[in-house]
This record gives structure tokens, C-alpha cells and sequence, in this order.
């Protein structure tokens, strides 16, 4: 990351939006700094879309208010648009052109120089590939020329939605390979995933349910925040072990990791004595990113009721 002390490049807070009278963003506070690579997680339909839509200018908020790029989030939604680089979920460029062809056009929307298409093309190691056609390409192909697209006016902030959904672990890995270059770079990048590994790849984390924000810092801030205990547990039939234990107090999630089972809650006692109850012992072990998003959203769906 790059300087500390500089200015916020997202610092919004309160943004709320509404659809057809459902509330489906509801009082978002986010601060993304200069550099940072910024995880946004949650369930499907949570909100993490329209909150970067409103980020990046493409919405206006109902309520809130806040900077981007030290730019007014409601009042200067065009400039901010300009200054952005916004990647979809889903891939929109032409399938009939070619990577080429796609960047001539997207560099002609900016009024770019033709040699920022050589450029990037060069920078995303697409030079090779120029002449093909996107609708031949692979999912790992595509995102990198979708990437190549959105970031070929050099913008100082990048949103992310989704951008590797699909694509196979090794065109992900060097996706993030070239956002952390970035990232070292200066550009700051707020990315949505569900992907448990990129999540711990992000500097921060903020994980949003049912519309509002519940949970941000590192990893490991949201891992401790969250209180949990687990313990593993072998056992030789670990299913049946599952069943009987989901129903013991204290217990909120067992989950079969091959032969063991990671059995979790809050209260250590409880747990132990669950354990106890069906002739098992458990060990410590480290509470994952994923058991606390389950435990988030399980609250989150009982605050609603
Ligand atoms: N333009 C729109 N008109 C009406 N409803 C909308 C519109 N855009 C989003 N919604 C609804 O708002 C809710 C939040 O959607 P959003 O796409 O922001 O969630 P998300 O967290 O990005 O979900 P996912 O992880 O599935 O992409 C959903 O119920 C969605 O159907």
C-alpha cells in the first residue's frame, strides 16, 4: 500500500438505496484507502452491486453521502465515471471483434491515443493474442481483456464485481497477480467476491447481508471480532456424528472437512461438552474466514425477522 496519511480515495458514508420500495442497500459506511485492495462479500443479492454502482457514479443514492477520488458522490457522479474503472459480473464486449478491435473501441470512448491500445495490450501480455476473437477466448482470456479494457485510461480506482466467477484457479491466480501489481502501484481497488481465498488475498475486508454493512478490517481483525471458537474432531463416522452434534447446544456449525469434522460456536464449555455428551474429543483449531461469513449472515438473517 502507499502513503498512509493521504486522503481516503472512497470515504462514503450512509449510502441507502431503495428498488420498487425494497430497501436493498441500508446505511453503508465505507472507507477504502490509496492503494488498498478492498474485499466486499456477502450473500447473493446483498447489495454489493448496487453499492459499487453508486461508488462509481452509475447510481445515485437515496440517501448518504461521501467522496470518491475526493470527488462528491452524489454531485459529481460524471467526472467520478470518468476517473473510474468499472468491471461487470458479466463480460461485455463484442464477441465479433477481436482483443484489438475491442480496445481500439473502448480506447476511442476515452479519446485514447491508439498507443495506449499497444500499450496495455503489451502490459496484460495480450499482444500475442490481438488478432483473435474475444468469442473465442477462454474465461481467463476474456476477464484479462475485460480487465485490459477498464484500466487502459489508467484510472486511480478499479471496482471489481465478481471478476473471476467461472475461471479456473490458475488464470484467478494471476488475475490477482496483476491486481496486486497494481495495487503497488498506487491503484486502489474495491473487488466483490465470493471466493474465500481471494477475500484473505485483500487488504480489508467488508462484508455486507441483507443490504447493510456488518463486519470490515483484515482477515484476522474479522476472524477475532467474530468470537468464535472451533474444534476439530475425527471421527469414524463422521456424518453421523455431524447430525447428532447440530443438535447439541452451544453448537452452530459443524462442517465435514474429509474424515473430521470443524465443530463451532462461541462458548468453549458448550462445545467441549457437547463433545463429551457423544464420546469424542476435539482439538483447537483455527476458525476459517468462512465460518465467520456463515455465522454473519445467520445474525444477520435473524436481526430481519
Ligand atoms: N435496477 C434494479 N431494479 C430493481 N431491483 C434491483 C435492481 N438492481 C438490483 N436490484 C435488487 O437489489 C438487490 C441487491 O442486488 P445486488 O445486485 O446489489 O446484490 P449483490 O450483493 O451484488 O448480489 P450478487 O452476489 O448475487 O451479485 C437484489 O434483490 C436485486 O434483485
Amino acid at each position: 500500500m502507499t502513503d498512509a496519511a493521504a486522503p481516503p480515495v472512497v470515504a462514503v458514508r450512509g449510502l441507502t438505496k431503495s428498488f420498487d420500495g425494497r430497501k436493498v442497500v441500508d446505511d453503508v459506511a465505507l472507507t477504502v484507502a490509496e492503494g488498498e485492495i478492498a474485499g466486499f462479500l456477502g450473500p447473493n443479492g446483498s447489495g454489493k452491486t448496487t453499492c459499487i454502482r453508486m461508488i462509481c457514479g452509475l447510481l445515485t443514492p437515496d440517501a448518504g453521502e461521501g467522496e470518491v477520488l475526493g470527488l462528491d458522490v452524489r454531485r459529481d457522479q460524471r467526472q467520478i465515471r470518468r476517473q473510474v474503472g468499472y468491471m461487470t459480473q458479466r463480460f461485455s464486449f463484442y464477441e465479433d471483434l477481436t482483443i484489438e478491435e475491442n480496445l481500439v473501441f473502448v480506447a476511442g470512448l476515452y479519446g485514447l491515443p491508439r498507443q495506449a491500445v499497444a500499450d496495455t495490450l503489451a502490459d496484460l501480455g495480450l499482444t500475442s493474442r490481438k488478432r483473435q476473437l474475444a468469442a473465442s477466448l477462454s474465461g481467463g482470456w476474456k476477464q484479462r481483456l475485460a480487465l485490459a479494457a477498464c484500466i487502459m485510461h489508467k484510472p486511480r480506482l478499479l471496482l471489481l464485481d465478481e471478476p473471476t466467477a467461472g475461471v479456473d484457479p490458475k488464470a484467478r491466480r494471476q488475475f490477482w497477480d496483476e491486481i496486486h501489481a497494481r495495487a503497488a502501484e498506487g491503484m486502489t481497488v474495491l473487488v466483490s467476491t465470493h471466493y474465500m481465498d481471494e477475500a484473505e488475498r485483500c487488504h480489508r475486508i467488508n462484508y455486507i447481508a441483507y443490504g447493510r454493512l456488518v463486519a470490515s478490517g483484515t482477515t484476522q481483525e474479522v476472524i477475532d471480532n467474530a468470537g468464535l471458537v472451533t474444534l476439530l474432531v475425527e471421527a469414524e463416522r463422521p456424518g453421523v456424528l455431524a447430525t447428532h452434534l447440530r443438535k447439541a447446544p452451544g453448537v452452530e456449525q459443524v462442517e465435514p472437512f474429509g474424515t473430521a469434522l470443524h465443530v463451532t460456536g462461541t462458548d468453549r464449555a458448550a462445545l467441549m461438552a457437547a463433545l463429551a455428551a457423544e464420546n469424542v474429543e476435539g482439538r483447537p483449531a483455527e476458525t476459517s474466514l468462512e465460518d465467520v461469513f456463515i455465522r454473519l449472515m445467520d445474525q444477520s438473517k435473524d436481526n430481519m425477522r
